[in-house]
């Protein structure tokens, strides 16, 4: 999928939303567990009663690995669905991936040949090398971390060197000589609020999936303030949020409630900015 079609696909719903598929056995409705493959189950079942609302579907691998070979395989399964019954969506694997070139070249293999996604979330930490594996297929993605949602970001990424430049601003300006804004994305967390103003001076273009909103705190107010632009820019997740705002039977049309509320938000956010 590529940048024209995103930025589409928001015009047209009215919506930068990304839920995240982040399905946790443990918390599940319990009426599902009888099913033959429950994540996949309830991952079908939050996908259609979401999809009106989003754009894109986030599965964090760890949720899945931690199943072991049926996890694997209840993520590619839905991963499978969403290409053959929405292919309109684009699906981010986020597996924070990234490793010496031969390697990553594998992983690039496995998430976008193999599974067929459009983007994987990559850390930068090894550089070049590990990310340009992922750059070498024509309509995928690079999402790479930059500035993190979670309290650890500031052990690291506002470190500044001789010049005064932070370790996230480095990032931001390194890899966009890697990549272009047509298959390179920054992860920048919701709880960064004014951060973003930052984020924008060195990356003005590029689109950025920003985790955050819902369970971890972030203001979508804020995110929009000082992260969109023209053509919005901006994909923002919720995960938990979204796919357990209900335990109950009525887990997935609650889930679409949310995701709705969310839509809602951003349909004014769009329109305020000057996208729509
Ligand atoms: O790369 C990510 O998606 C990510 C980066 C980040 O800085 N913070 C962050 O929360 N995430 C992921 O985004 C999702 C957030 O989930 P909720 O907090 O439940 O909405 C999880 O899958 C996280 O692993």
């Amino acid at each position: 999928m590529n940048r024209e079609q995103i930025i589409e696909q928001i015009k047209k719903k009215g919506s930068f939303l990304c839920v995240g598929l982040d399905t946790d056995i443990k918390k599940i409705p319990e009426h599902l567990l009888n099913e033959e493959d429950p994540i996949f189950a309830f991952n079908k079942a939050i996908i259609d009663a979401t999809a009106p609302y989003c754009v894109a579907y986030k599965p964090n691998t760890a949720f899945y690995e931690s199943l072991g070979v049926d996890g694997w395989k209840a993520l590619d399964r839905t991963v499978r669905y969403l290409r053959e019954n929405y292919s309109d969506q684009f699906i981010i694997a986020d597996a924070k991936r990234g490793d010496i070139g031969n390697t990553s070249s594998l992983y690039a293999r496995a998430f976008f040949e193999n599974m067929g996604v459009d983007a994987i979330t990559v850390a930068p930490y090894m550089g070049f090398d590990s990310v340009k594996p992922f750059m070498e297929y024509d309509g995928k993605w690079v999402i790479l971390l930059a500035l993190t949602s979670n309290p650890g970001s500031h052990d690291f990424q506002f470190r500044t060197d001789m010049t005064g430049t932070r370790l996230f601003e480095q990032v931001l300006e390194t890899a966009q000589k890697w990549g272009t804004p047509d298959n390179l994305m920054f992860v920048v967390g919701a709880t960064q609020g004014a951060m973003f103003a930052e984020v924008r001076r060195v990356a003005p273009s590029s689109f950025l999936l920003v985790p955050g909103v819902g369970a971890q705190g972030g203001s979508l107010e804020d995110v929009a303030k000082w992260g969109i632009t023209h053509e919005c820019g901006l994909l923002v997740n919720s995960s938990r949020g979204i796919i357990y705002a209900s335990k109950g039977e009525d887990f997935a049309e609650a889930a679409a409630a949310e995701a709705r509320k969310l839509r809602d938000h951003m349909t004014i956010l769009l329109s305020t900015y000057g996208v729509i």
